[in-house]
């Protein structure tokens, strides 16, 4: 299945909560091209986990409409794979289990000696590519939070998604793991190829990974700046001292000042 395009539509949601509605977002307009990798930065409560979930059908907007190829979004769809910040994996299962579980879910059979051959032998390559090697027969509590995360990103892939959302997919890891878990993303990324919507709080992030970064308002939450990442692929460590990475981030910067979001001490 191939990427496809995503249009938002004067999106909104409402919350009614036992304390009155809730508007989390106003009026949300966007494409997303296929193929892209486009990341979302915005104040803590501003809508992110929201509109993220709207996209992967997990909830439904109170106005505007989304759509998938010129399909409307209503549920979960095929093609879709979500990683959310806890990695949600099963205990009781091997990391290779968990890595297969899709397939079970989307009803392959377990028994089928031949798909289960190779789909093992796609789980372990994804394995090898995330620095994983051997660590199929563990089960998730021999591992340190970041390989968990690398198991759950696998998981996500071995469904070859057409639109993979992470939403602060490495919110829970120490600085380096995170570090370390963007340049795996990258090569994931470059091997994969699907589009991309990424969620964080990490400005940094954002313009290290992606093609285009989306900045929202305070809540309820709207884009107020799109902002085009010309940094050629592939990234490394010297992008991030690259004049335009820093100008990048600096204007993202000086949005959320302007705002009032960020203040100087
Ligand atoms: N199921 C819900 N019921 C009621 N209110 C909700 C629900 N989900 C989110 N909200 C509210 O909507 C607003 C946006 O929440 P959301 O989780 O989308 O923000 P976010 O930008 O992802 O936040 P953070 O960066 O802190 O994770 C918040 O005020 C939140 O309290």
């Amino acid at each position: 299945m191939r990427s496809k395009e995503i249009v938002i539509r004067d999106v909104e949601k409402t919350f009614q909560t036992r304390g009155g509605a809730v508007q989390a977002l106003s009026k949300v307009n966007l494409n997303i091209e296929p193929l892209s990798f486009v990341s979302v930065v915005g104040p803590s409560g501003c809508g992110k986990s929201t509109l993220m979930n709207l996209l992967a059908g997990l909830d439904t907007p109170t106005g505007g409409v989304i759509e998938i190829g010129g399909e409307r979004v209503s549920g979960a769809q095929e093609g879709n794979a979500v990683v959310f910040q806890r990695d949600l994996l099963l205990e009781w299962r091997t990391v290779i289990a968990n890595i297969l579980l899709p397939f079970e879910l989307h009803g392959v059979t377990w028994l089928d000696r031949k798909d289960r051959t190779t789909n093992r032998q796609l789980a372990e390559d994804l394995l090898r590519m995330v620095g994983l090697e051997g660590f199929g027969d563990k089960y998730p509590f021999e591992l340190s939070g970041g390989m968990r995360q690398r198991v759950s990103i696998c998981r996500a892939l071995i469904q070859r998604p057409t639109l993979l959302m992470m939403d602060e997919p490495f919110g829970a890891l120490d600085a380096l793991t995170r570090e370390q878990m963007m340049y795996d993303l990258l090569r994931l990324y470059d091997q994969y190829k699907c589009t991309v919507v990424f969620i964080t709080h990490s400005i940094e992030e954002a313009v290290f990974l992606s093609d285009r970064v989306l900045v929202m308002s305070e809540r309820p939450g709207s884009v107020v700046r799109d902002i085009k990442i010309q940094l050629e692929r592939p990234r490394n460590l010297s992008t991030r001292m690259d004049a335009r990475f820093l100008d990048c981030v600096k204007e993202i910067r000086g949005v959320f000042q302007s705002q009032g979001v960020l203040a100087e001490v």
